[in-house]
């Protein structure tokens, strides 16, 4: 089965996936609230690897599908499978189970703010309940380091860090139990640009010494070009195309041309190292 709808711009076929083990698979998703149809019929498969962004309009349902994929929201029909699990027909107990296999990083990083940064990284293994405190330190202080974060800031509150640092805590956070998949949300929002470049190259160094999986949803196009190995357009109701960013963008599509077009898209676009006018 195609990994998009019939009919929709579908490049994923360019992308070599040969072998490749799917590890979120949407099918014939239908979401409605009272009278407003978010999604219908909206078919999405992510692989093991892969880093995949999803873009749309506001409104057009990214987040509520975001939540779809955690287990937080339940689509009005068809299938979500993690980790080939249909997570609607899950016990909450295999939900768990499924939950300590992938991080989340929320917009605003959702630290517990009365909690040091030791403890917000620390609190996902304490819950486990079977993990000697010892452990539990040493992990929590490797998690901060990958992320970038010193010792030294270990003690400190989150209302005493940088935008930046709260990303970085929030994502060691988001890392506290080795997960294979991972979820952004709008991960440099708010960064300046050089916190952003150096969150940016932290994902992706991340993402291959644990051979994560991550799903984000981003606006921002620079992110969006520098880390994505295949973008999902969510518009329609639908995913109208899936494919690489350098190939997305030459799709005809009103929220794809005032998406991508712009001064931005264009700077990111001629970047790329494909590009005729990018680094080589
Ligand atoms: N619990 C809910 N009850 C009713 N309508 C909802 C609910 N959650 C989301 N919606 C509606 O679903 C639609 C999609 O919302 P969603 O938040 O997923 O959009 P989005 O693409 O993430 O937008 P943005 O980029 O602005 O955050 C909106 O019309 C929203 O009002």
């Amino acid at each position: 089965m195609s990994s998009v709808t019939d009919n929709a711009m579908d490049c994923a076929s360019t992308t070599p996936q040969t072998g490749a083990q799917p590890i979120i698979e949407i099918e014939n998703l239908c979401t409605q609230f009272g009278d407003v149809i978010v999604h219908e019929n909206l078919n999405l498969t992510i692989n093991q690897g892969e880093i995949v962004s999803l873009v749309g309009g506001s409104g057009s349902g990214k987040t509520v599908l975001l939540r779809q994929m955690l287990g937080l929201n339940h689509p009005t029909r068809g299938t979500v499978r993690v980790f080939g699990e249909d997570i609607n027909r899950i016990t909450p107990q295999q939900l768990q189970q499924l939950r300590n296999r992938w991080g989340m990083l929320f917009q605003h990083g959702a630290l517990f703010s009365s909690f040091t940064v030791f403890d917000n990284v620390a609190q996902p293994m304490r819950e486990l309940r079977v993990l000697p405190k010892q452990l539990i330190r040493d992990a929590a202080l490797l998690k901060l380091q990958m992320a970038g974060i010193g010792p030294e800031h270990a003690l400190k509150m989150p209302s005493d860090l940088s935008g930046g640092m709260i990303k970085r805590v929030a994502l060691a956070r988001a890392l506290a139990l080795e997960p294979e998949l991972l979820f952004l949300d709008e991960p440099t929002a708010g960064l300046d640009p050089n916190a952003s470049e150096s969150f940016v190259d932290l994902i992706r160094t991340l993402r291959d010494e644990m051979q994560l999986t991550v799903v984000m949803v981003t606006h921002d196009l620079d992110t969006l070009f520098a880390l994505s190995s295949r973008v999902a357009v969510l518009a329609d109701k639908r995913i109208i195309a899936y494919c690489e960013p350098g190939k997305v963008v030459e799709f005809k599509h009103p929220f794809i041309e005032t998406f991508f077009r712009g001064e931005r898209g264009q700077r990111a676009i001629e970047a790329l190292p494909d590009h005729p006018d990018g680094d080589t």
